[in-house]
């Protein structure tokens, strides 16, 4: 799998580079297990079991929910800390719009299913990952910090969907929608604006800032792993 920033794949050098590339380099294991998960290699080539699949939906409508929460405490941070001449606000206003039209389509989408959301218990892992948002919502914590773990948060699955859509796939034809709705070229844009969003404000943060930043990219990307390994060994 490419990781921006290989040699081979004719990317920038670690000199012109952004952090967030260093570290998708440095943590390459880890950030191809959380965006080729079985799970997802297996909706990709169309053998997914339904059941892991309608685990997923119900479960990540209430990851959804509380993310909602989350971006929204992003937003407040971004007002505060990221400048008047900076163009966050409307970058992170668009990715609070769209996370309407998402809830919606979790709605929907367990209408069709047949999936009665009120009813939807949180797994401890479902549970964990929202704990770890809540954790990210203090006001003490860092700009830099929570715009690293939002753009690794969306990035995992702009990047997992995307790759079920790639040519060669076979996904059975209700998974589409799921696969488009993440994995489309808009959310793709979306997720670069918050990774150069996060680039900016790593470039002006201290050393301290830095560690933090980077072992919140790595607590993502670990809770995502845990989150599809739930869905599909029904943990
Ligand atoms: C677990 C999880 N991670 C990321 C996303 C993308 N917002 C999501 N819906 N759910």
């Amino acid at each position: 799998m490419d990781v921006p920033g290989d040699p081979k794949t004719g990317q920038p050098s670690a000199e012109e580079e952004g952090t967030t590339t260093t570290w998708l380099r440095k943590h390459r294991h880890l950030y191809t297990a959380a965006t080729r998960h079985p799970l997802i290699l297996s909706i990709r080539d169309g053998t997914v079991d339904l059941d892991s699949f309608r685990r997923w939906l119900g479960q990540d409508y209430l990851f959804v929910r509380a993310f909602t929460a989350f971006l929204s405490s992003v937003l407040m941070k971004a007002w505060k800390q990221s400048g008047d001449e900076s163009s966050d606000l409307e970058v992170l206003l668009g990715g609070l719009s769209a996370l309407r039209d998402e809830i919606a389509w979790f709605q929907e989408e367990a209408t069709r299913w047949g999936i009665g959301l009120s009813g939807i218990v949180p797994r401890e892992i479902t549970r964990g990952y929202i704990r770890f948002l809540e954790e990210l919502m203090k006001p003490d914590m860092e700009y830099a910090t929570v715009a690293t773990a939002l753009w690794a948060i969306e990035t995992v699955y702009q990047q997992s969907f995307a790759f079920c859509l790639e040519e060669g796939s076979a996904i059975r034809p209700e998974l589409v929608g799921a696969c488009e709705r993440w994995g489309n070229n808009a959310f793709g844009q979306y997720c670069h604006e918050l990774q150069r969003i996060a680039d900016c404000q790593l470039t002006k943060a201290s050393k301290d800032d830095l560690e933090r930043a980077e072992s919140a990219f790595l607590r993502v990307l670990e809770h995502e792993v845990k989150f599809w390994e739930m869905c599909h060994e029904d943990l």
